[in-house]
C-alpha cells in the first residue's frame, strides 16, 4: 500500500459562466497510494464534486491533471466506477439485471455462466442476492445504493469513487452501510474516494481525510492522516482518545480555520449574496 497509483498534480478548473470564467478550484495536488480510502470534506460548494468528476473524467481540469497507473485520466473509463448520491439504477431492470447490464458493458469478456457467477458474487457482496428479483421502485433507499455499490465494484475499478454515497439515507442504514463498506474495503482493496459531509464517517471510513478551503479558487487545506487500527469498530471508537482527536481536529478545521457564516434567509433577500463571508451574518447553515 505505498505506490503512489493516482496522482493530481496542480489541478484547477475554470467553469464558464455568463459573467465571465469562474474558477473553482486551483492547484490540487493530492498523490493516492493504491488501496488507501480517501474521504473529501468542506463546506458545501467548496468543489468536492469537481475534484470527484475530474478523476472520474466526467470534466476536464483547465489546469494540471490526473494521472493513474502512470497514463492520463482525459474520459470516463470502467477503471473509475462512480457511486452517486442518489442511486442511478435504471427503473424498468431488476436488481440483477441492473449489476448484469455493467458486468457485460465491462471490459473483462466473460461467458454466459461467468456472468451470473459474477453478478451473483457481487449482490452478495453487497447482501442483496435475497432481492435480485426486485424492480429498484420495490427495495428501499439503502438496498437501492447497496445495488448501486454491486454494480461499481462489478466492474472491478481501480478506484471507486463515492459522491456522498450515504447522503440520502437515515442513521441506522446508514451505519449498516458504512460497515460494509468497510469490510469490502477490507476484502478486497480497492483505492476508494468518498465525498462526506460527516466528519464522524470520515474518521470512521478513512485513511487520510482531505480538508478543502472554501471557495472560489478553492484547493486542499490540510490533510489528516488517520492513523486507527483497521477492524475499525464505532462502538469502540467512541471512547477512543485518538479518534475524538481526529474529530475535532476535522471540526476545528471545518468551523474555525474554514468557517462559513452564510446569511440568514431574511439578509439573503435584502442585503446579502449567497455565500457571503460577511461578517455579522447569521450562521445559519454552516454545516460542512
Ligand atoms: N458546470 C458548472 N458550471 C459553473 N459552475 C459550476 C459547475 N459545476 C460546479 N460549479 C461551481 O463550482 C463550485 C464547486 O461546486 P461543487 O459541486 O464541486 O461543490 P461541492 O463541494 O461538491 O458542493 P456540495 O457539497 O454542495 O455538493 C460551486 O461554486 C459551483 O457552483
Amino acid at each position: 500500500m505505498n505506490a503512489t497509483h493516482l496522482e493530481l498534480t496542480q489541478v484547477g478548473i475554470d467553469f464558464p459562466t455568463a459573467n465571465g470564467p469562474f474558477n473553482a478550484l486551483t492547484d490540487v495536488n493530492l498523490k493516492i497510494n493504491k488501496g488507501e480510502f480517501i474521504s473529501l470534506i468542506g463546506h458545501s460548494g467548496c468543489g468536492k464534486s469537481t475534484v470527484l468528476n475530474i478523476v472520474a473524467g466526467l470534466y476536464q481540469a483547465s489546469y494540471g491533471g490526473v494521472l493513474l497507473d502512470n497514463l492520463e485520466v482525459n474520459e470516463p473509463g470502467p477503471e473509475r466506477a462512480v457511486v452517486f448520491q442518489n442511486h442511478s439504477l435504471l427503473p424498468w431492470l431488476s436488481v440483477y439485471k441492473n449489476v448484469e447490464l455493467a458486468v457485460k458493458q465491462s471490459p473483462n469478456k466473460r461467458s454466459k455462466i461467468e456472468v451470473k457467477e459474477w453478478v451473483e458474487h457481487n449482490l452478495d457482496l453487497v447482501q442483496m442476492t435475497h432481492a435480485k428479483d426486485k424492480l429498484p421502485s420495490e427495495i428501499s433507499g439503502g438496498m437501492k445504493q447497496r445495488v448501486g455499490i454491486a454494480r461499481a465494484l462489478s466492474m472491478q475499478p481501480k478506484v471507486l469513487l463515492m459522491d456522498e454515497p450515504f447522503g440520502a439515507l437515515d442513521a441506522l442504514t446508514r451505519s449498516h452501510l458504512q460497515d460494509s463498506v468497510m469490510e469490502i474495503h477490507a476484502a478486497l482493496g480497492n483505492t476508494v474516494i468518498m465525498i462526506t459531509h460527516d466528519v464522524d464517517e470520515a474518521v470512521l471510513l478513512s485513511d487520510r481525510i482531505v480538508m478543502m478551503t472554501n471557495g472560489p479558487s478553492a484547493t486542499i487545506g490540510e490533510i489528516l492522516d488517520v492513523d486507527l487500527e483497521r477492524p475499525r469498530n464505532r462502538i469502540a471508537l467512541a471512547d477512543n482518545p485518538s479518534y475524538n482527536k481526529y474529530r475535532h481536529q476535522v471540526l476545528q478545521f471545518l468551523y474555525e480555520k474554514q468557517r462559513k457564516i452564510e446569511p440568514v434567509f431574511s439578509q439573503q433577500k435584502t442585503n446579502e449574496t449567497p455565500h457571503s463571508n460577511k461578517k455579522g451574518a447569521n450562521s445559519a447553515n454552516n454545516a460542512a
